[in-house]
């Protein structure tokens, strides 16, 4: 992204984003409610174009390509699309349907290559025990990690989670942070790009950070020199004292 605006009405909800992010890369992106957080990503996954400046994906031009190309390269969960997914939907084939960027399994013939990636994943997000049973059925933790699931689904290039530790209990949190753990140091992996509030969600493992503050970039780059209580304390407009250990942090208000 290069000088990247988003204004609607009189609102800015991005301002001169500079940001790259290359295939070996993973991102935390954090910041207080109304940032501008899900615009970003609404903008790195092809849903939103830039009210001005100059957004690529995936070497393509937005603008001049068509987006439903672009889109089935990308993964993406977000609230807003765990919605769409019907409550009676079986959870298998929520990840299943992924293959074919459509929620519910319709008509489509699915060969064994997805069938078995499906089972896979499953497996690896630890939901395979349960694929038999409604989506509407699993707890907060499970439906996380079956979105994650059905968003690797395509094989995506670009991984998008925006807030995936929303709602999830301190059990169901460790549990998340330590399989995007996994994911992250996994060589054949996605770029990644992990929207959060809590900077106790950063999985080990991943390595650069984004802060936004009212639609601007306090600061960016690699994890250890950006995500530091002096920029933390900017960003969330408290002063605050951070701490690392064994590549996990903690913050809290200081004084
Ligand atoms: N269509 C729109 N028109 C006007 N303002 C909008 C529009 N869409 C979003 N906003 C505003 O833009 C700001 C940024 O929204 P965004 O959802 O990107 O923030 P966020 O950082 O993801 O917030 P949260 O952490 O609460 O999810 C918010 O103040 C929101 O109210």
């Amino acid at each position: 992204m290069s000088g990247v605006d988003v204004v609607r009405g009189q609102s800015h909800l991005l301002r001169g984003v500079d940001w790259t992010i290359t295939p070996e890369q993973r991102w935390v992106v954090l910041g207080p409610n109304g940032a501008g957080k899900t615009t970003l990503l609404q903008l790195a996954g092809a849903l939103l174009h830039p009210t001005r400046g100059e957004v690529q994906l995936l070497g393509e031009t937005m603008g001049a390509v068509d987006v439903f190309e672009l889109r089935p390269r990308i993964g993406l969960t977000s609230a807003a699309l765990a919605q769409r997914i019907e409550p009676g939907e079986r959870t298998g084939d929520v990840v299943l349907s992924a293959g074919y960027a459509i929620v519910g399994r319709g008509r489509e013939r699915y060969d064994i290559h997805d069938l078995s990636r499906a089972a896979v994943l499953l497996q690896q997000w630890g939901v395979q025990a349960i694929a038999h049973r409604p989506f509407g059925t699993l707890s907060e933790g499970e439906r996380k990690r079956v979105q994650i699931a059905r968003a690797l689904m395509p094989d995506p290039e670009l991984l998008l989670l925006d807030e995936p530790g929303a709602g999830l209990d301190l059990g169901g949190r460790e549990d998340l942070v330590s399989r995007l753990s996994d994911l992250a140091t996994y060589l054949y992996a996605p770029a990644q790009v992990l929207v959060t509030h809590h900077v106790e969600e950063i999985p080990p493992g991943y390595t650069h950070a984004l802060l936004l503050r009212e639609g601007a970039v306090v600061a960016s780059g690699p994890l250890s020199q950006v995500v530091t209580a002096e920029a933390l304390s900017e960003t969330f407009g408290l002063p605050l004292a951070l701490e690392r250990s064994d590549g996990r942090y903690t913050a809290r208000r200081q004084g």
